[in-house]
């Protein structure tokens, strides 16, 4: 049989670097968005650098965000209580994001696409959603999130 090797979504569009520069340009036009700047301007100088790592480590690259960034799944989510996002905000984050992605170039081919975008509409709705909630319903030693070319398996079904 020829089996192919897939490479990670990670390696597929660049890599941390790549990764970083999607989200240091992304978060410059937030800091100019009337709508995100608010939710957005309290952010730390390592915010975009942090927010590249956890997507590259989901999307099966190295682990810079829970073993550099001393980051986990559980302190992701911690950084989204409370904000009263809405879904204004998670659709024009969204699509910042991806007019970002287009500028700097990232893969464009179908497969791509649809698992990267597959991912972002996941994670922007959960980050909606655990933003109006009160107490971190991930544990603190639950694992990352893992991305690939195609997921969700399902429907979410609470225990
Ligand atoms: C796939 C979707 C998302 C991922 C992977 C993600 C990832 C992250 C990460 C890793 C942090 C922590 C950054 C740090 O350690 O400094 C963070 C914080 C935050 N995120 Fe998200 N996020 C997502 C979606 C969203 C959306 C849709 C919004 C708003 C529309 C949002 C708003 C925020 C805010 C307000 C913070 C805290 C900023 C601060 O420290 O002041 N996130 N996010």
């Amino acid at each position: 049989m020829n089996e192919k090797a897939i490479p990670t979504l990670n390696d597929w569009l660049g890599g941390t670097d790549r990764l970083e520069q999607l989200t240091t340009l992304f978060y410059q036009k937030v800091l100019k968005d009337d709508l995100l700047e608010p939710v957005f301007r309290h952010m730390s100088p390592e915010h975009a650098s942090h927010v590249a790592h956890f997507i590259g480590e989901v999307f099966g690259g190295p682990k810079h965000y829970t073993e550099t960034d001393g980051g986990s799944h559980a302190s992701m989510v911690a950084h989204h209580l409370g904000k009263h996002l809405d879904e204004a905000k998670r659709r024009r984050w969204m699509s910042l994001l991806l007019e970002t992605a287009d500028e700097i170039g990232l893969p464009d081919d179908p497969e791509f696409r649809s698992a990267f975008l597959g991912y972002l509409e996941w994670g922007s709705r959960i980050a909606v959603l655990n933003s109006t909630a009160v107490n971190n319903p991930i544990q603190t030693d639950a694992a990352m999130p893992v991305w690939g070319w195609g997921e969700t398996g399902g429907p979410y079904i609470p225990d």
